[in-house]
């Protein structure tokens, strides 16, 4: 029984099916999940409308075509050729081996938990009283406000305010911490304020949103430090929670916590308290719901290796070496350690960097924009983390990914050779300059 059918669910149920396993799918939205109607699909459809200078129109009509408008036939179709039943409805866990699915109940042996995670809203005084847009309205509605605030600077917002902004709205965001993608590295949030505040966009870092009241026409916007706001809509872009209440995983022992995700062990399996097995078998879970990685590739990493334990070839997630890419124009890719988590953890950290515009590709491309950081610890030799603000790092930066998953020594990365002219080039002088110091 596998409960959701976004990313993560779809791909262990269609595993399942194509080995010859008795599988159903839970969904109660789209099976296919936020990916490719909400989330990874239209937002990489507007970024790419934007920075061709496409009309908000015919950026729409794309996005939408894209997002199969929202309706999962197709997928629903796969999940039939693969043997797949597809129970359509909310899921509710009643015990061991029992779950409900909109008041009919079935039986089931293994439970693997998919249930992704929903938009966090902060307590703010005033928000629940006005209309407002998470990032499943913004990537699916047709309106283009004309003045958008944007509660949170982190990937989403940043995506959200370059999309809207590029098309024409007037574009603020508020974001509490003091700078954008406070998780990663400081000079790839700088980069993106710099790319960002050139578009226009007015960037209220290091302000939390105080209280919101209707103001006709629009609303009235009060900030912690003091500065009050008009704007049309707001685009609550200020985190997401796993999904994990109201699901009965209580009812097998495994205990949940808003906010928290359900723990799994390095197999995904869900540790089970006293007589907490999902009936014959046990409880597994992958993809946001678990509060890992939260993107789609990690969700699919995590469900592929459910599906490798469920069908009896023991294997263990990794996740020294998972991208986290913020779309944006340019992009920013991180991979690994960020400086200040090398920091927490009392590692010996050297990094280096190098911006691209040295790079011939840079003046081939006219674009001198972004820099690469990459860090290692010094008292193994190899790479533990890296980060990366420029055009098409989401592709370059792939190598670096492997390079620390495999812990290739410095020594053996400074003798790869990178095409010219290439971004890709921009590492090797880093790597030069790390191994050096080693
Ligand atoms: C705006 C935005 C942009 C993003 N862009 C990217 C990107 O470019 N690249 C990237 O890698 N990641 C991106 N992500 C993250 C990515 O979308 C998620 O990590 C991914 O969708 C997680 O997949 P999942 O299977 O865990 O969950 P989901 O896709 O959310 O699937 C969970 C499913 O479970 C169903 N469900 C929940 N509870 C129940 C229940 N009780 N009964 C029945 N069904 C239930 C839900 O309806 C849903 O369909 C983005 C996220 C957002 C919000
Ligand atoms: N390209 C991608 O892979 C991609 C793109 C988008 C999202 N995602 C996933 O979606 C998840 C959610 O992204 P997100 O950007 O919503 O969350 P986030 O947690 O990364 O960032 C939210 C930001 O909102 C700020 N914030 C929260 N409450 C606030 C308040 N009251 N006032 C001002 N600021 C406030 C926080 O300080 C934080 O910086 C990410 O963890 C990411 O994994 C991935």
């Amino acid at each position: 029984m596998v409960l959701g059918g976004g990313t993560a669910g779809e791909l262990v149920a269609a595993g399942l099916g194509r080995a010859g396993r008795d599988v159903a799918l839970v969904e109660n939205r789209l099976v296919g999940g936020e990916s490719p109607y909400f989330a990874c699909v239209p937002s990489k459809s507007l970024l790419l409308s934007a920075r061709r200078g496409e009309t908000w129109e015919l950026a729409v009509a794309r996005r939408d075509e894209l997002a199969a408008y929202r309706e999962d036939d197709r997928a629903v179709a796969r999940m039939a050729e693969d043997g797949v039943t597809v129970l359509r409805g909310r899921g509710r866990v009643l015990g061991p081996g029992r779950i409900e699915v909109d008041g009919a109940e079935h039986g089931f042996d293994d439970l693997v938990v998919c249930t992704g995670s929903e938009p966090a809203v902060p307590p703010v005084e005033g928000l629940a009283d006005v209309p407002f847009w998470t990032s499943d309205e913004a990537l699916s509605v047709p309106d283009l406000p004309r003045r958008l605030v944007v509660l949170g600077g982190g990937p989403v917002g940043c995506e959200m305010a370059q999309v809207y902004a590029a098309f024409g709205s007037q574009v603020t965001v508020i974001e509490a911490a003091g700078r954008l993608l406070t998780a990663e590295a400081p000079f790839a949030g700088e980069a993106l304020a710099e790319v960002l505040r050139r578009m226009g966009v007015d960037l209220r870092l290091g302000a939390a949103l105080g209280s919101v009241e209707r103001k006709e026409p629009g609303l009235r916007l009060w900030l912690s430090d003091g500065g009050t706001l008009d704007a049309d809509r707001i685009l609550v872009a200020a985190g997401r929670r796993p999904r994990v209440e109201g699901l009965g995983l209580d009812t097998l022992g495994v205990a949940v916590s808003p906010g928290h995700g359900v723990p799994v062990d390095e197999t995904c399996a869900v540790p089970s308290g006293a007589g907490a097995t999902g009936g014959a078998g046990g409880v597994w879970a992958a993809g946001d719901v678990t509060g890992v990685a939260r993107t789609t590739h990690a969700a699919r990493y995590q469900a592929r290796v459910v599906l490798s334990n469920l069908l009896g070839r023991r294997r263990e997630a990794d996740y020294r070496a998972i991208p986290r890419v913020v779309y944006t124009t340019p992009t920013v890719y991180s991979v690994g350690i960020s400086p200040m988590r090398a920091a927490e953890l009392g590692i010996d950290l050297l990094s280096a960097g190098y911006d691209l515009a040295a790079t011939a590709r840079a003046a081939v491309e006219a674009d001198d924009r972004g820099r690469v950081e990459l860090y290692a610890d010094r008292s193994r030799g190899v790479l533990i983390g890296a980060a990366a603000a420029g055009l098409y790092a989401e592709e370059w930066m792939s190598e670096i990914a492997l390079a620390i998953r495999a812990e290739t020594p410095l020594s053996l990365l400074t003798d790869v050779v990178h095409a010219f002219p290439t971004y890709g080039e921009s590492i090797e002088a880093p790597l030069r300059e790390l191994a050096g110091r080693l």
